[in-house]
């Protein structure tokens, strides 16, 4: 067979033994020309990401993003661009739309030199994120938006090595899943994935639970226990809230992390630790050694790659498909959806509690839902408190609203933030006291609390 048979070319001319090179490699690659062109694609591209049309002659970024102009110039960063530039390889993780619909999908590009070292074309080759997450729905990890792919671009490159990872971000934010994420990415995916919540815990808790304990090491302990350091060997030790962990603990976990060996309670024989440490935290670990509540030493220790999750205020933007997402974890017998005015209460919703706090949202609307579709009268937001903090009714408009929806929310609004009792407030509002009673009453989307 000859290279032309199995790699589809532009009508550029590609040697023939590029081309049966690049058709020889298992991982979808295509070659790209400095104009940003693509001039041949290799088979293993066609099985994964063929729509049926030939790729060949077409622009990089307008099949792969949509866009009229290369991704340097569309605000993204350009692998080719990089490449170009440096002369060296270049990889950055990209949302593309594909034949599966949007993806993430990490992107490589290689100049390949001629003999003077003169890059002639550019080789890029894709491996789609899809892969390594499935197996379990519940622990995809949804967001499309930009913060939400820089931050999985740190979280896919570390997973290859193993540095240990400190996710930084609020709660709810997906540290847990995102540790889970780097654990099935990385080498050790086919080990343990072992998690300890570390608030809470007293001393002799955190021991037994990490090393485990040999029967008759203390009162009560009628048999042996294997702790988490030796049931995760090989996998990775996901600690979460580390900054929970009082003083006289870090100096345990210091000494694991620096000996490698450890100690069931009550045993004699050394054990090595094999394991990649990912820790969590919605604490300022730096102002905590600045104080003395945290070890310097452990700091250093855990804090080699520190990743930040992006709060979901700030990437409002993957909203509609998260709620898509939780919607059908939540309910898997219907297809339930959301009300324009209900999707767009959200998006304008600050989420303290970020996609935790969504997905408490949501189990709430079920709860109260008949139908099919969520409106806003089911959305029992603490919003209430945190984006309907500016009064709803004097703000600028962007949609047609029911009148009733926007009386309940600036009684809502009202009903929390007006300091005297209800007589003044049916007074001020121009109704009487029966009347507000009556419209809070049939509210039954207006929170008990400030009813
Ligand atoms: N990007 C995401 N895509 C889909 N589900 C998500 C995402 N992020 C978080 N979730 C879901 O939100 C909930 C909270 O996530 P998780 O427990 O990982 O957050 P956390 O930051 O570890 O919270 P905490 O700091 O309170 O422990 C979980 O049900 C999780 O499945």
């Amino acid at each position: 067979m000859t290279a032309t048979d199995n790699t589809q070319a532009s009508s550029t001319t590609v040697p023939a033994d590029l081309l049966n090179l690049l058709d020889s490699f298992p991982d979808p690659k295509i070659l790209l020309d400095r104009q940003y062109r693509i001039i041949a694609a290799n088979a293993a591209y066609r099985r994964e990401f063929d729509s049926g049309q030939p790729v060949e002659g077409l622009f990089c970024y307008a099949l792969s993003h949509h866009y009229d102009k290369p991704c340097d110039q569309a605000g993204e960063t350009c692998p080719l661009r990089g490449a170009m530039e440096s002369g060296e390889p270049n990889r950055v993780l990209h949302v593309h739309h594909t034949s599966s619909g949007r993806e993430h999908v990490e992107v490589e590009v290689v100049p390949v030199k001629d003999d003077a070292g003169a890059a002639i074309y550019y080789m890029e080759t894709m491996h789609s994120l899809r892969r390594a997450r499935e197996g379990n729905g519940d622990r995809i990890l949804v967001g499309y938006s930009r913060p939400f792919n820089r931050m999985l671009e740190l979280a896919k490159r570390v997973a290859a090595r193993e540095s240990s990872v400190l996710l930084l971000g609020e709660s709810g934010t997906g540290k847990e899943l995102v540790a889970q994420a780097i654990h099935d990415m990385s080498p050790r995916a086919s080990a343990p994935f072992v998690a300890l919540e570390c608030s809470g815990l007293t001393e002799t808790l955190f021991e037994s639970e990490m090393f485990g304990y040999e029967k008759g090491a203390f009162t009560g302990a009628v048999g042996s226990k294997v702790g988490l350091v030796e049931a995760v060997r090989g996998g990775t030790l996901f600690l979460d809230e580390v900054g929970d962990i009082p003083m006289s603990l870090q100096v345990k976990l210091l000494r694991l992390m620096e000996a490698g060996t450890y100690r069931r309670i009550g045993g004699v024989e050394p054990l090595r630790a094999d394991f990649r440490l990912v820790a969590a935290t919605h604490r300022d670990l730096a102002a905590m050694v600045q104080d003395g509540t945290f070890r310097q030493d452990l700091y250093f220790r855990i804090n080699v790659f520190p990743i930040q999750l992006p709060p979901l205020r700030e990437r409002a933007e993957d909203i509609p498909m998260l709620v898509e997402t939780l919607l059908s974890r939540l309910e898997t017998g219907r297809r339930v959806t959301l009300s324009d005015e209900a999707m767009s209460l959200l998006m304008r919703h600050d989420f303290p509690g970020n996609v935790r706090e969504l997905r408490n949202i949501l189990e709430r609307a079920l709860i109260m839902l008949d139908g099919n579709v969520i409106q806003l009268q089911h959305l029992y937001l603490d919003t209430m408190k945190s984006a309907k903090q500016e009064n709803p009714a004097a703000g600028s408009f962007d949609e047609i609203a029911p009148l009733e929806n926007l009386e309940m929310r600036y009684l809502a609004w009202a009903t929390e933030h007006f300091q005297g009792d209800r007589k003044t407030l049916a007074e001020r509002l121009g109704i009487s006291e029966r009347t507000l009673y009556r419209k809070l009453r049939n509210f039954d989307s207006i929170p008990p609390e400030i009813k």
